[in-house]
């Protein structure tokens, strides 16, 4: 299947971003507190199989997206998706440590029918951690999301009251507004007023892919904060599209020109406490990539840590990983960080061309096949 992948021509990012080796040259080895994935999708059913463990592996607690079909729509919703998800994890091969540590956080889906009362409801859970809103059509799984955000003022009251935060999956979807500029316009037009008009609305603004995005969250005060994906850390859309197209690059929002990457990669390890680890991880069975329709999302859950060290320490920063990581969005929640630690090593790794994944189909992560520089000890 990655056999075309791998006659492409190929810049992996330790080598097409200037490296500043002053600060961490010396690393070699980097024991950090445990991280949390505060952006994921495990998917359901028999995609659990693969998606937990590899989650499970590095990360304890993971904010898992409710991009369901159905999608996770109320608080029964999140409680019966967590069981599934924890008999998943019992059923797995993991050790009884990581069994005992891996806590995943529900989001509820924002639709056009969400009430005040499912937002009462779940801030009292005690198991949803936040509410996604996904302006529909935005993404995959998107179409039951919200269709005129500013219907929903009374959901904005609410998430305010009860401090629930809400994440964003910014981008207008307006056909006519290229698929490049609908981060920025979404910014600019739909989230610029939310924010006026909730000044103490915790937001999370998603995958963030641009310097604009990067500069409205450092322009707001500590409310609002966002997450970062290896993918717009360490690629940009040259990698997608020249020299032949590659899926496995393929997901929303799109990435964008180099000079965005840069200013990502400067925010992420900046040590501001306003950018922190998403994975994003959205997989999608290899052949549903490798289509003349492919399916938007990158697979990084099994390789996160070492791809986030590959970035980091691309511009010497590698440092800064721990904040980024393991402290900043546990802060942002109101978390308290974790007591373990995992260590991460300066010795290379081959990322596996791919996964089984359910009904006989495979997953294709990111950079499969590649080699990594860095990998987690054992
Ligand atoms: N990021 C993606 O390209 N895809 C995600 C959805 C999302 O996070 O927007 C997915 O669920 O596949
Ligand atoms: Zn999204
Ligand atoms: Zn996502």
């Amino acid at each position: 299947m990655i056999a075309a992948q791998q006659d492409c021509p190929f810049t992996p990012v330790y080598d097409n971003i200037e490296r500043d080796d002053t600060m961490t040259d010396s690393i070699r080895e980097l024991t950090i507190l445990q991280p949390d994935d505060w952006h994921i999708h495990l998917r359901d059913d028999k995609a659990l199989a693969t998606t937990v463990a590899h989650a499970a592996q590095s990360f304890n607690r993971v904010i898992c997206m409710p991009n369901l079909v159905p999608p996770v729509k109320n608080v029964d919703d999140a409680h019966a998706y967590r069981a599934r998800i924890i008999q998943q994890l019992q059923a797995s091969d993991l050790s009884a440590e990581r069994k005992a540590a891996f806590d995943p956080r529900m989001t509820l889906y924002l639709t056009d029918n969400t009430t005040a009362n499912d937002i009462e409801m779940a801030a009292k859970s005690g198991i949803v951690q936040a509410v996604k809103l996904y302006p529909a059509g935005a993404t995959t799984n998107s179409a039951d999301g919200v269709t005129d955000i500013n219907a929903r003022v009374d959901i904005f009251e609410a998430l305010e009251k009860y401090n629930l935060p809400l994440l964003l999956h910014g981008e207008v979807t307006h056909d006519h507004v290229d698929i490049f500029d609908r981060e920025k316009r979404f910014l600019d037009e739909v989230l610029a007023q939310i924010i006026i008009k909730f000044p103490t609305m915790k937001i999370v603004l998603e995958h963030i892919t641009t310097s604009d995005a990067a500069d409205f969250v450092l322009a707001q005060g500590n409310q609002v904060a966002a997450t970062i994906t290896p993918q717009h850390l360490m690629f940009n859309r040259n990698h997608l599209l020249v020299g032949g197209i590659k899926p496995h690059f393929y997901c929303l929002p799109i990435l964008k020109r180099e000079s965005h990457q840069k200013v990502l990669l400067d925010v992420a390890t900046s040590g501001n406490p306003k950018f922190f680890l998403g994975t994003d991880s959205a997989p999608h069975a290899t052949d549903a990539k490798e289509s003349a329709c492919g399916c938007a999302g990158c697979y990084s859950a099994s390789t996160a840590l070492p791809l986030y060290a590959t970035a980091f320490d691309s511009v010497g920063k590698i440092d800064k990983l721990e904040g980024f990581a393991s402290r900043f969005g546990a802060q942002f929640y109101g978390l308290p960080v974790h007591e373990s630690t995992i260590t991460l090593i300066n010795t290379p790794m081959q990322v596996p061309t791919d996964y089984p994944y359910f009904d006989g189909s495979s997953l294709t992560p990111l950079m499969a096949g590649e080699m990594l520089p860095w990998s987690i000890k054992a």
